[in-house]
């Protein structure tokens, strides 16, 4: 054995007993106790344990994946698993009046639910929408906002950021439902008295509901299921799971399709290319290296990452967007909800996610977070939303005429 073998050896068994002893930890910090009993040390809490047997535990993060499951949504999904959830809530110990109320109430308002395995012809309305996070119910997102898009057209959202244009697309969804709307109602009432003629200005003001319309029917009244497997939305930053790239283009599909149709999606998307330069093209796995973000596991990870060679790729921004274009094609959606990318892409890759986006676009009614002007030269409207507040809206023609905001914007280059 070499001088450099034998640095080698050592040095790897440090990292290994270092990497062994962070896993200890590790899963000492998993194991704790729900209640009181918080796990000082695996030992010492070693003989509490076995006093509070009947005491439920949990293992680290499975407590708070198992709140999750458990929460009730207010924005029931559809009416069949509202009905389970009743059901369960019947059954468990868990059924106070309140949730029984609570279940019984959604049910019945969901009575009316519009029947959307017919194809929604997607025109979009919003009216008089107000609305605030209730993580943060102090601060207004979107004030009195009221805009609607017509089937087949393409409207831009534009503006500075922070501005609430993601909120919109959120709201589009109803991943989210609107506050009231306040709305102004004027009453002139007039008063001739003998020579005199008095004017009376009555100012009542009262509250609205706001309201979001797909086809001219209240979000509300649509099993958001159905209504979902109708809409398409591309992110600036895709969702894209463990799984292999034949899955992620299909997840989420109500019909079955054939390999065929899912390489023509991904040849439109301009996936097709990058997709077959892989060694198990459409079966390659796709990782999402969060191992790297753990101090504790690093080490061990990367080490048998380099004994046995990493299953699977990482796809790049621009690559996961364009799985995720050719995931919207497959669904073909009446409604597409995009959020261009910005500066994040190299101009090889903005160029064909771009390419891919306008093929996609077409036919259909488009929302888009636009950030490129040639995407706002073609919308047939652009939104300028600022501060929660539609300031401008027209045609790009119109909007630079006006030398507005919008104008502004487009001088600074701000939509870039
Ligand atoms: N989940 C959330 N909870 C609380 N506040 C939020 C949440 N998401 C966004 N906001 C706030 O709402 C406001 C509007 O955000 P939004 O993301 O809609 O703006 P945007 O115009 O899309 O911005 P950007 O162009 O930077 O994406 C911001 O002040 C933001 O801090």
């Amino acid at each position: 054995m070499n001088s450099g073998s034998l640095t080698t050896y050592v040095i790897l068994t440090i990292q290994i007993g270092f990497s062994f002893a962070a896993f200890v930890n590790l899963y000492s910090d998993m194991m704790r106790e729900q209640n009181s009993c918080t796990c000082a040390s695996f030992v010492s809490a070693n003989n509490k344990i076995k006093k509070k047997k009947k005491k439920k535990k949990a293992l680290g993060a499975s407590e708070r994946m198992f709140q999750l499951l458990d929460r009730q949504t207010a924005i029931p999904p559809d009416k069949s698993y509202m009905a389970k959830q009743m059901r369960l809530l019947k059954s468990s110990k868990k059924n106070t009046a309140y949730n029984e109320e609570y279940m019984s109430q959604i049910l019945s308002s969901s009575d009316t639910e519009v029947d959307v395995e017919k194809e929604i012809k997607g025109s979009v309305e919003f009216e008089n929408i107000c609305f605030r996070y209730p993580s943060r119910p102090e601060r207004v997102v979107l004030e009195n906002l009221s805009w609607s898009a017509k089937p087949g057209t393409i409207c831009a959202l534009v503006g500075p950021s922070g501005g609430g244009k993601s909120t919109i697309v959120g709201l589009c969804l109803r991943l989210y439902d609107p506050d009231s709307g306040v709305y102004i109602r004027l009453f002139y009432v007039f008063f001739t008295s003998f020579i005199i003629v008095c004017l009376f200005v009555c100012l009542f003001a009262g509250k609205k509901k706001g309201i979001v319309r797909i086809d001219g029917k209240d979000l509300k009244e649509y099993d958001l299921r159905k209504l979902h497997a109708q809409i398409g939305s591309v992110s600036q930053e895709p969702v894209l799971f463990a799984r292999t790239i034949y899955e992620n283009i299909t997840y989420g599909l109500r019909h079955e399709v054939s390999i065929e149709q899912v390489i023509a999606a991904a040849k439109t998307a301009n996936a097709h290319e990058f997709i077959m330069s892989f060694p198990d093209r459409y079966d390659t796995l796709v990782v999402k290296r969060a191992y790297l973000c753990h101090t504790d596991l690093f080490l061990l990870t990367f080490l048998f990452v380099c004994l046995f060679g990493e299953r699977g790729i990482r796809l790049s921004g621009g690559q996961k967007q364009r799985v995720a274009i050719a995931r919207a094609i497959l669904i073909n959606p009446k409604i597409l909800l995009l959020d261009e990318a910005t500066s994040a892409l190299d101009s090889e890759s903005e160029y064909l996610v771009q390419q891919a986006l306008d093929r996609v676009m077409v036919g259909r009614t488009v929302i888009v977070i636009a950030h490129r002007l040639s995407t706002v030269r073609q919308a047939n409207q652009v939104l300028v939303v600022d501060q929660g507040q539609i300031i401008e809206e027209g045609t790009h023609e119109s909007l630079i005429e006006a030398n507005g905001a919008y104008a502004k914007l487009v001088s600074r280059q701000l939509l870039g």
